[in-house]
């Protein structure tokens, strides 16, 4: 898993004053994790399709040398500002492969803000799927107010592209979904990669103030409650 450079911050901040006062290193550490809010974003798709790569580009900036299929999932992050506020991106790489995820559906789909759909640009099947992961997002009563994206991955591989732009538009808009065609492996890409992620961070941002308010001990461990409310539009 990657480490935010906010995580690597508040590591910091939290060595330096531990040295001298263990106390208020706790409670400041605390008070940055209550500022600092997160939005959890789901990415969704065929086994194959390029969602552990896509994630490692927007979270490390890179494309990875080689990947695994994902089991269960793996967490990213990232922390970004928008309009001056610091918010923590939760990206949640999810499995494609069924066996690999079965156990993990419900985890995916909690309090989730965002969904990536991801398919291959090079295989229509990837594409005719998306239809059952839409039923599957809609089964775990994810709200209509989460915004989705749809994502065309591998767009480098001009020659064998077998999804043509306008079907996938089609189906982006008949879902109320924006559409980036792109690739995770082409480094010119690499903007459009993150405006996918930031596109959302920025429609959550306007939508939403995630409050963390009530701070419970659960089994030793902190766990912050959130708290959902409007606010005015986001000027992304
Ligand atoms: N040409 C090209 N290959 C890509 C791209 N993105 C991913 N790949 C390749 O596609 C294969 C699968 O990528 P992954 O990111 O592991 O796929 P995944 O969707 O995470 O698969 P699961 O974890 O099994 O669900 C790997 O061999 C990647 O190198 C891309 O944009 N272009
Ligand atoms: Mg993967």
């Amino acid at each position: 898993m990657l480490t935010s450079s906010m995580d690597l911050h508040r590591a910091g901040r939290s060595r330096a004053s531990s040295s001298t006062d263990p106390a208020p290193s706790i409670t400041s550490s605390l008070e940055l994790s209550i500022q600092t809010r997160i939005f959890k974003i789901i990415v969704i798709g065929d086994s194959n399709v390029g969602k552990t790569c896509l994630t490692f580009r927007f979270t490390g900036g890179s494309f990875p040398d080689k990947t695994e299929a994902t089991i269960g999932v793996d967490f990213r992050e990232k922390a970004v500002v928008i309009q001056g506020e610091t918010i923590k991106v939760q990206v949640w790489d999810t499995a494609g492969q069924e066996r690999f995820r079965k156990s993990m559906v419900e985890h995916y789909y909690r309090n989730v803000h965002a969904v990536v759909f991801v398919y291959d640009v090079t295989k229509m099947a990837s594409f005719r799927n998306l239809q059952t992961w839409i039923e599957e997002c809609n089964g775990h009563r994810v709200s209509a107010s989460v915004p989705r994206v749809l994502v065309g991955n591998k767009c480098d591989l001009v020659d064998q592209i077998q999804v043509p732009s306008n079907t996938a538009l089609k189906f982006a808009d008949s879902h109320n979904m924006l559409l980036f065609e792109t690739s995770a492996k082409d480094p010119k890409e690499s903007q459009n990669v993150d405006s996918i992620f930031m596109a959302l961070a920025c429609r959550l941002k306007a939508q939403k103030s995630l409050l963390y308010r009530d701070v419970e001990r659960e089994d030793g461990r902190v766990r912050l409650t959130q708290q959902t409310e409007t606010k005015s539009n986001c000027p992304c």
